[in-house]
């Protein structure tokens, strides 16, 4: 075999554990400004990172954290203070604006129960724990990135959170009744006040939730304790028809902020969909008034608070349509109750290279000191940037295009030191410091590493761009061009031709940018190269190219991706016999087109929770406007089956050309996949099976649809790297 592909098992296993290795950076906190008594002054920065831990089969989140020393401007010195600490059972931890005290939400199992707890600490000493799961106010904490938030008051005397509303206990109409009690003491009360706020018939309510990734998350309450009183409050206000989340203090702690997500008719998935009917509201702490801060005709998520308690910055885009689209930078303006459009979309792109705001989600604190400006890490084309919006004119500058590292995302920003992650496919995430020049100055930003880590020399990448040939120019949206990035060992043996890795992402409306992937960066190191194509309708692009996909899956998509595949292999460096594709999602959707509408041209197909079937999906995804949008519908709520439209849809989809198909397939599936059913790829997997073409399929339990639990991801890309050799030297 003329190739310098590793083969060998155990030497693969090698390699994923040794990359593995790298942890990825979740989180970062800066601290107060201290002042020494020689007047030098310095900030402690708090880190959470995640690591695969092969072996305990988790991933495993630890902090660590550094000293800073500073003048305010620059960074004098800078170095880690203390060693890493693992940090199990913390659902949630914030330090308060003082830093004099630490929150922590913590879970943990006692005599097989598990239970929450909010935690105080202040200094040296645990100050409160207080059992929520006792006090029986609410359900569950919320952790989650969509409507969690864990927020001290500006008084730091009260802390905010989002919890599932409690739910009554439900008994059987034919339980017996507890037997009637002797004597009446608080801990009998208690029952006997359960018993009477216990409903029967009740049992096997359904009760829908907010879908993929946030299962078991039906409705959500604010829920606000006093620390000095030890008592949890649930907030009354809250309109009935909507689900709030993303909350933080008003000015004067006056009442609270949050994000409403309506759920009538019913909830639709939220993961990856900041195109859900949401709207700022306002709710007084005293009279539990609600107010509504913007309209409700459009879709809102991130608002966060100028440190001068004045104006709130959020993203905005349109309900419905595409799923991730270019969006709208607003703010609020406390005072005059206005709302204004900082940045709006960007249809495309203009002379000075910006594409747009693709971000849906703003780091934890993202304004400067001076309330004048706020700091966005986003996808530009095939780069992910660090913008710098000013809110008074609007203009948009960049602080990391001229930087050869292909991704960056800010983490936090404290008094305009900014603390940011930033990687490239062939570099792991490193962290760094910084401090945001001053405004309207030309000075660039100086970078400290707090955390390096060392370029890998095996691995080259570039950025192709490609446009795509006449006949396949979108006549609604002309002269739009794509791009792909490609990831390649840095020396090749003479006389060897790669072998090649095509990999589509999902979304559709998504992006590959330079970042670190572990999967590429294995693959890579065993010899393959590995093209990861971001076809029209990618996001970074402008919204015209968003725009151009839908009613158009399953062949602008597909021909794009082929084109960048032709492209590249009319070189000399690529095997054309030797070409593989691999895809999850919309990804797997092209995947399973890529090798029906090209059969033989690809020698095999990985497929991860492949959308096989739009016809089939839109009845038991939790996005079922997806299936119309993507298929060139519009999604009302009230829409129902119609033949016409199932036609389209199986018409667009990869199943109609499965008899074509010639090429073995792996199909890796979730079963706990809520986004794109399983019984997708097992619909598919049935078609292959029954026209003998080589199928193997693997079934992950307790993984989603990300598979990206450390059992299915480890042993998903084992499984993944075999079937390639295999079928690529048969
Ligand atoms: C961009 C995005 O994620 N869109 C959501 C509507 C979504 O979940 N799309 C899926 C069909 C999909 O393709 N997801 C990709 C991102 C994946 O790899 O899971």
């Amino acid at each position: 075999m003329n190739s310098q592909v590793v083969t060998n098992p155990e030497d693969i296993a090698r390699l994923y554990r040794e990359l593995s290795l790298f942890p990825s950076l979740s989180r970062a906190d800066v601290g107060p400004v201290v002042t020494s008594q020689y007047g030098g002054k310095y900030s402690n920065i708090y880190t959470e990172w995640s690591q695969r831990d092969l072996d305990r089969n988790e991933n495993v989140n630890f902090c660590r954290q550094y000293i800073v020393f500073h003048d305010d401007k620059s960074v004098v010195y800078s170095g880690a203070s203390g060693n890493c600490t693992e940090i199990k059972g913390e659902l949630q931890s914030k330090d308060s604006p003082s830093g004099d005290m630490k929150a922590v939400v913590r879970e943990c199992t006692i005599k097989g129960e598990d239970k929450q707890f909010l935690e105080i600490w202040s200094k040296n000493i645990k100050m409160k724990s207080i059992n929520l799961t006792a006090l029986k106010k609410h359900g569950k904490v919320y952790e989650d990135d969509q409507f969690g938030c864990l927020v001290w008051s500006h008084s730091e005397t009260h802390l905010l959170y989002v919890a599932e509303r409690k739910r009554p206990k439900a008994k059987s109409f034919f339980q017996s009744e507890s037997p009637e009690l002797s004597s009446i003491g608080d801990e009998e009360e208690t029952v006997r006040r359960e018993e009477k706020e216990t409903v029967k018939g009740e049992q096997f309510v359904f009760h829908e939730d907010w879908g993929e990734g946030l299962v078991g998350k039906s409705c959500p309450v604010l829920c606000v304790l006093d620390i000095e009183g030890d008592n949890v409050s649930v907030l009354e206000g809250v309109p009935d028809n909507i689900s709030p989340g993303q909350a933080f203090w008003a000015p004067g702690d006056t009442g609270v902020v949050f994000v409403g997500w309506l759920h009538e008719p019913f909830r639709l998935g939220l993961k990856f969909c900041p195109n859900r009917s949401s709207s700022l509201y306002y709710v007084d702490l005293t009279g539990g008034k609600c107010e509504q801060l913007t309209s409700g005709t459009s879709a809102v998520s991130s608002p966060r608070l100028s440190p001068d308690q004045c104006r709130i910055v959020y993203l905005e885009c349109a309900v419905f349509g595409p799923h991730m689209q270019c969006s709208r930078l607003c703010m609020f303006d406390w005072y005059t109750k206005k709302t204004s459009v900082v940045v709006d979309m960007v249809n495309r792109p203009g002379e000075d290279g910006f594409t747009g705001i693709y971000s849906s989600q703003l780091s934890r604190q993202c304004w400067s000191a001076d309330s004048q400006r706020v700091i966005i890490s986003c996808p530009q084309r095939s780069r992910k940037d660090l913008l710098m919006v000013d809110t008074s004119t609007g203009s948009v500058t960049s602080l990391t295009s001229k930087s050869d590292v292909g991704s960056w995302c800010l983490l936090n920003i404290e008094r305009d030191l900014m603390v940011v992650s930033c990687s490239s496919p062939n570099c792991p995430p490193r962290l760094r410091v910084g401090f945001l020049p001053p405004r309207d100055s030309q000075e660039e930003v100086v970078w400290v590493t707090l955390e390096d880590s060392q370029i890998l020399p095996e691995i080259d990448w570039q950025i192709l761009t490609f446009t795509p040939p006449p006949e396949q120019d979108n006549s609604q949206y002309p002269g739009l061009d794509f791009e792909a990035l490609l990831i390649k060992p840095k020396e090749v043996k003479d006389g060897v031709k790669l072998p090649l890795i095509v990999t589509p992402h999902g979304g559709p409306h998504s992006v590959f940018v330079a970042d670190w992937f572990l999967y590429s960066s294995v693959l890579c190191r065993m010899g393959f190269a590995v093209l990861m194509v971001n076809y029209r309708g990618s996001t970074g692009y402008g919204q015209d190219n968003i725009l151009s996909l839908p009613g158009n899956v399953g062949t602008q998509d597909v021909k794009d991706v082929q084109f960048a595949v032709e492209s590249v292999l009319k070189g000399d460096e690529f095997d054309m016999q030797k070409v593989a594709v691999s895809g999850g999602s919309h990804g797997g959707f092209l995947a399973c087109h890529l090798i029906g509408q090209y059969p033989g041209f690809y020698k095999a197909c990985v497929s991860r929770n492949p959308v096989t079937n739009l016809a089939s999906m839109i009845g038991s995804t939790d996005i079922p406007d997806w299936c119309m949008v993507e298929a060139g519908f519009d999604y009302t709520t009230d829409c129902l089956p119609d033949p016409a439209v199932w036609e389209q849809m199986l018409n667009k989809s990869p199943i109609r050309y499965v008899t074509q198909v010639q090429t073995p397939v792996l199909l890796t599936l979730g079963e706990d996949d809520k986004r794109v059913p399983s019984k997708q790829g097992i619909e598919y997997y049935r078609a292959l099976q029954a026209k003998k073409v080589p199928v193997r399929l693997l079934w992950y339990p307790g993984n989603n649809h990300s598979l990206s639990k450390v059992d299915a991801e480890s042993d998903g890309f084992m499984n993944i790297a075999l079937w390639i050799i295999q079928h690529l030297w048969k």
